[in-house]
Parts: structure tokens; sequence; C-alpha cells
């Protein structure tokens, strides 16, 4: 008898001194093979926020695939918050009978037939923000459902936490994911928190970074900034999410939403576009499609591009750049202020020798410069515009490369 007092006491203390992710019996091991590039597709949120049914996650779906996006890259179709209405008797999520009566593996049947993967969203807490069920305490019977519909993505938001620490919150779900045996993406959302990058890397492949993004300059333009004090910590299979897309969505002029699309691409952030695809104007569809700057932010390097330095008096001339694999180099000249301006990138900002001959492809305009530059290159931009460039070494590289 005493000695059973003993072993119950013994047991009551390694429950109270073990971190709560040993308690849950989390791996801290991320083995899903996935976001060997940044995630590219859509996400319901930024546009829709909760007016969402399965005929719109249709609809998107062969939106994607007519408008061509699909072909490239742009697989995920993400169901964001708002999907779901209860947890049934066996403790099981149950989607919104309104607005989702077939259920989720039926939609994920349809968007796989068309070669799209299917992405859905819950809650590292008791609720999610939109106060729908949440995953916490929950996450092996919710890892079970998901992987049986055929899920292949989970965004994990960060609502009524309950305070525990995300580091505590997120690896639970981590685990349960893994042993589905179904790949499934893991997007952390704890809105950067507790500094995700330094920790996430091996729970996710990705993790937000910042606060929400909001349709506007003000807000794209900080959140930029807040991203690129992680970069060192991004690489293949894990990345810095400075938040989805708001192009296409009203709130930025054609040169905003562009500077955007540059900097996300540079920054190797997830590529989710945030607008309704089923009516995009031309100049959505232009920005979005620029296979070349997508090829800049799936490039197979893995290097998160960064700010590199700041000109004119008010410090708002900005040249960000990372390398690129087979030695290349891109070059964004962002002109964050007021008036248009010329904007200088010295090659040794930018990782060049100084006296490197080098070709520089513009990825807007889809050429190359008539000339060959050494040292730097100077360009006029517009107020808020950004230009994208690919700075390349090797005269060989160049005959070979796209004219
Ligand atoms: O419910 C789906 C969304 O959930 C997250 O966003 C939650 C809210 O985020 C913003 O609110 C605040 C303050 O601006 O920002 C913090 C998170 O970024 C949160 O603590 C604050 O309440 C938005 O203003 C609000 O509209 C959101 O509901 C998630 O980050 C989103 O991507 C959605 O998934």
């Amino acid at each position: 008898m005493a000695l059973r007092g003993t072993a119950v006491w013994l047991l009551l203390w390694a429950v109270v001194l073990s971190p709560p992710s040993l308690l849950y019996g989390a791996t801290l091991q991320l083995n899903n093979g996935l976001g060997q590039t940044p995630q590219m597709g859509w996400n319901s949120w930024n546009f829709f926020g909760c007016e969402i049914s399965e005929e719109l996650i249709r609809e998107t779906a062969d939106a994607l695939i007519s408008s061509g996006l699909a072909d490239i890259g742009y697989k995920y179709v993400n169901i964001d918050d708002c999907w779901s209405s209860h947890r049934n008797k066996q403790g099981n999520l149950v989607p919104d009978e309104e607005t989702f009566p077939s259920g989720i593996q039926s939609l994920a049947d349809y968007v796989h037939a068309k070669g799209l993967k299917l992405g859905i969203y819950s809650d590292a807490g008791i609720l999610t923000c939109e106060r729908r069920p949440g995953s916490l305490f929950h996450e092996v019977a919710d890892a079970d459902t998901f992987a049986s519909w055929g899920i292949d993505y989970l965004k994990y938001d960060n609502c009524f936490n309950l305070g525990i620490k995300p580091e505590v919150r997120y690896p639970p779900m981590q685990d349960a994911l893994n042993k589905t045996g179904r790949p499934i993406f893991y997007s952390l959302c704890e809105w950067g928190r507790d500094d995700p990058a330094t920790w996430a890397s091996t729970v996710g492949n990705s993790w937000r970074t910042t606060d929400d993004i909001q349709d506007s300059w003000k807000s794209m333009v900080a959140i930029a900034d807040l991203n690129n004090q992680w970069a060192s910590y991004a690489g293949p299979g894990g990345w810095n999410d400075p938040d989805m897309l708001e192009v296409g969505n009203g709130g930025m002029t054609f040169n905003e939403y562009r500077s955007h699309f540059s900097i996300w691409c540079l920054m190797k952030a997830p590529l989710l576009v945030g607008c309704d695809v089923r009516n995009m104007t031309a100049e959505t569809y232009e920005i979005l499609s620029n296979v070349e700057v997508i090829a800049v932010n799936q490039d197979s390097l893995g290097v998160q591009g960064s700010k590199v330095s700041k000109q004119g008096s008010e410090e708002c001339l900005e040249v960000w750049a990372g390398p690129l694999s087979d030695s290349r180099v891109v070059v964004a000249l962002w002109n964050r202020c007021t008036e248009g301006n010329n904007i200088t990138a010295l090659w040794e900002d930018v990782g060049l020798d100084s006296n490197a001959l080098v070709a520089v492809r513009d990825l807007w305009e889809h050429r190359f410069l008539p000339e060959n530059y050494v040292g730097n290159v100077t360009m006029f931009v517009d107020s808020h515009d950004c230009k994208l460039y690919i700075l390349v070494l090797d005269e060989e590289k160049r005959k070979h490369a796209k004219q």
C-alpha cells in the first residue's frame, strides 16, 4: 500500500515537472519532407473572411486551373477559419452543415481530381479566432480526421490559447500529423509572438512572423521589415511567413502590389493568393503570373533575400538582395518614398566582387538590359514601385538564358 502511494506521488511529480510537450509525446522532429520551396496556392481569409462555402472552394479550384495559375505552381487551395461548426459525440470536428453540406472529403476528392491540394485551418487553442472548435488537447483526433479526409495542408492559428506558450502548443499537432502517415504541410500561425524563427524549423514547414497583413501600403511595408529580421532562419523545409498576399484586393496601386509581390518573392515568403481568383483583373493576373519573379521565390538555393542598403535623405530608397542558384543574385530596387528617384545597387552590397562584369535581367520587363554593368547599377524607380533584377555573372550563362 505504502509502495503504491509512493508510486502515485512520483507519477504526479513527473507530470508536474515535465515540459508539456513531453507529456504530449512530441518528437520535435519534422519529417514530412514538404516545403523544399515556399508553398504556393490560395487561401480564403484575406478576401472572404467567414463568407466561405463549398461552392466557393470548388469555383476557386476551377479558376486556378482555367486561369493557368495552377500550372505555374499555385497548387494549394486552403480553407481558412469558419468551415467547422462543432464536435460530434465522438469528439470529432464536424463541417458546417449549411456551408459545407457535402463534407470536406468530397472537396478533397474534387481538388485532387484536378491535380490540386486541399488545405484546412485549425487553432492551437480551445476555439478558433472566429470561435469554432479549436484543436488544443484534440490534436490526435483532429490530425486523424484531417488525414482521413485527404487534407494536404494545415494552417494552425493562435487564438484562445489559455496562455500556454506556443513552443508547447504547436509540437503536439506536428507529432499527431506525423503519426497519420500522410504528408501534411504544417503552417504555424502564432503571429511571431515567441520569435518562432528561432524554434519552429523543427516543428513546421512555415511560421508566421507577424500579426495579420492589411490591404494597405503601410501594413505591407511594416510587415516586410518585420519579416526581414528573421532572414537567416529560413531555408528548404521551413520558411518565414509574413502572411498571405493582398495583391488584387483593391487597397493598393499597381506599383504597390508589384512591390508587395516582388519583395515577398525575394523574401522566399509563402505565395498564397488572397484575392477572388474567379474575378481577377488583367493587372492582378499580370503580377501573380510573372513566372520569372516566381522562379526567384522557388529557387532551389532557398536563401531568403534581405534589405542591404537605404539611400536618400529619408532613407526610403532601398536595395534588397539575395543569392540564387548558379551564382546569380536577385536585386530589388524599392522606392518607398513619395517621389520617383534613382536607386543604386553596389556590387559590394549585394555580395558580388566589385570588378565583376554582370548582365542584368529585368524580371518585370522580361529582357536583359542592353549593356553589362561593373561595380553597380543605377535605375530610376517610380514612387512606391520596385524594379526586380537578376544579376548574371557569367557571360556563358547569359547566352543560355532566355533573351
Ligand atoms: O480567424 C481567422 C484569422 O485568424 C488569425 O487572425 C486573427 C485576427 O487577427 C487580427 O487581429 C489582431 C489585431 O489586429 O491581430 C492579431 C493576429 O494577427 C490578433 O491578436 C489581434 O486580434 C485581425 O485584425 C482579425 O481580423 C483576425 O481575426 C489569423 O492570423 C488570420 O490569418 C486568419 O486565419
